[in-house]
């Protein structure tokens, strides 16, 4: 996790405030470089200094606000004498500075920036509008707060990461700057930006809330849904390199079968392969093959109902307790609860780790003769007496069995696993963030096994090129072109390291289009 982003911020902009933000929008600034701008309608304005001033009404009139008179959490018994309200806040920001593991790296760190101001927009956290410009601030500048993976249970929000958000803003604690570990207070000041002074439900409203688990779900599902194309292409090609049968991936067939995603990726596949037939070898190609668009159809059907449900998160106020601008109703509930992310990134760690399973099941058909239908064992290149010391993509292969069954451990649902915690006032949480954390590692470990099958794939049609014509269509022709620019043909041994790291590196970057007129 520590890819730097693109730091001169473009441009271009994307408006935060009365409208809905959508997961492509929050990685183009998060990715992309664009820059946020808080809405200019006055309405917008006018509805943020209505939430803030209606609780700071409440406060005169003596009402009794959860968190900003009284303890957080269980303590919300304990009332806080009014000469110490003002203080509260930055105590909340303190003693949640405990966050442990490794630090979320610069695009996920943006990414919280953006899901939380996001959150704040809605007008329902009856933050000020300073605050709002502050955290525009430390997006616009790429102000970045030094955010410990670990130490969220999901639902109090993702208290303990966002106390780091909260810290920047008000000049505590380390934040990363033109690519160094600076003093908060020293990048503010030096860009001549006052550290904010936290009103009284402000803590609150920054820390008590999904945006960690909600910015890591949204970089997720980026990278499943190119993953799940990529994977299509790598299915064409195998079924390429072992002389497969075009026909399982007829649109007629899947016109019987409704799956949208699956229909899907079976058009794209069958896009894929040419219309010369091969010599068929066998009548039914095993499942790893004639299974595929049923493997990733299941990825491509759920990025759909998770969108859904991310978006949602995305643009929900999502902290406690809520003040209507509208009403003027204190509304005290749970909605820290990020239940519905941690079930999609379970959800989709489990689909993930399946087009892993999928990738390493084709790799090893490639490299074993007895079932590669006449290619060389380990796919080697090697011919003659040499071919007895080379041993081509063997390791590659057993890597893959590694990274798949580390990713296929990971699958293991982190919902399930609520605690009761913290006096039992948090006696049911969600596990959100630890289910994202777990469904970007499923990812790199897929990435990975998607390297070493982009490679064996090129080698395994090289191998068919030389004993037969191999009719290609042109996508995958200049596919594997492009890929060969970057990884030669392996005739003889060699570490193999830098080319997967750099496949890798190209995954994540898209680097392919990849059906992308569709
Ligand atoms: N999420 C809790 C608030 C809370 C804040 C800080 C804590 O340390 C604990 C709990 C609520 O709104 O009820």
């Amino acid at each position: 996790m520590n890819k730097p982003v693109n730091l001169s911020a473009t441009s271009a902009s994307v408006t935060i405030g009365q409208r809905q933000l959508t997961i492509q929008e929050v990685l183009q600034i998060a990715r992309g470089g664009h820059a946020v701008t808080l809405s200019t309608e006055p309405a917008f304005r006018q509805r943020i200094e209505q939430g803030a001033n209606l609780l700071a009404g409440l406060l005169e009139n003596n009402g009794s606000v959860y968190g900003v008179n009284t303890g957080y959490g269980d303590s919300c018994t304990v009332n806080i004498p009014p000469e110490l309200v003002a203080e509260l806040p930055l105590h909340l920001t303190r003693y949640h500075g405990c966050g442990l593991g490794a630090y979320l790296d610069d695009e996920a760190t943006l990414a919280v920036l953006v899901c939380r101001l996001n959150s704040l927009a809605r007008g329902y956290s009856a933050v000020r509008w300073p605050l709002l410009e502050q955290l525009t601030h430390l997006i616009n500048h790429r102000i970045l707060p030094q955010i410990p993976e670990e130490g969220s249970v999901g639902a109090s929000g993702d208290l303990t990461p966002l106390s780091y958000v909260a810290a920047a803003l008000v000049g505590e604690r380390e934040v990363r700057y033109r690519g160094r570990l600076q003093p908060a207070a020293d990048v503010l000041q030096s860009l001549q930006l006052s550290p904010i002074k936290l009103a009284p439900k402000e803590g609150l409203a920054i820390m008590n809330g999904t945006a960690v688990m909600t910015a890591l779900a949204c970089l997720a599902w980026q990278r499943a849904e190119y993953l799940s194309r990529l994977c299509c292409r790598l299915t064409a090609m195998a079924s390429v390199a072992l002389l497969g049968n075009r026909g399982h991936f007829n649109p007629r067939l899947f016109a019987a079968k409704p799956h949208a995603g699956q229909n899907q990726a079976a058009a794209w596949i069958f896009a894929d392969l040419s219309d010369e037939s091969n010599a068929v070898i066998r009548l039914q190609d095993r499942y790893s093959i004639r299974c595929a668009p049923h493997v990733i159809g299941i990825t491509r059907d759920a990025l759909g109902w998770m969108q859904r449900d991310i978006e949602n998160e995305l643009n929900s106020a999502n902290d406690n307790p809520l003040i209507d601008p509208d009403t003027g109703e204190l509304l005290h509930g749970g909605h820290f609860y990020g239940g519905h992310i941690a079930f999609a990134m379970d959800s989709l760690k489990n689909a993930v780790a399946n087009l892993a399973d999928l990738m390493d099941r084709q790799l090893a058909l490639l490299v074993d003769s007895r079932y590669n239908h006449g290619l060389s064992q380990n796919l080697s290149g090697s011919q003659g007496e040499r071919a007895a010391i080379n041993h081509g993509f063997k390791a590659v292969q057993i890597g893959a069995s590694a990274w798949t069954a580390e990713a296929l451990k990971l699958t293991m649902p982190a919902s399930v696993f609520s605690r009761s915690t913290e006096c039992h006032n948090q006696d049911k949480v969600s596990m959100g963030t630890i289910a994202a954390r777990d469904c970007l590692r499923v990812l790199t470990l897929t990435e990975q096994v998607a390297s070493a099958l982009i490679m064996a794939t090129c080698q395994g049609i090289a191998l068919r090129q030389q004993q037969q014509a191999t009719p290609l269509t042109a996508e995958v022709a200049a596919f594997i072109k492009q890929c060969q620019s970057h990884s030669a043909f392996l005739d003889e041994d060699r570490p193999l390291e830098a080319e997967l790291r750099h496949f890798c590196e190209l995954i994540r970057n898209e680097h392919w289009e990849l059906y992308s007129h569709e």
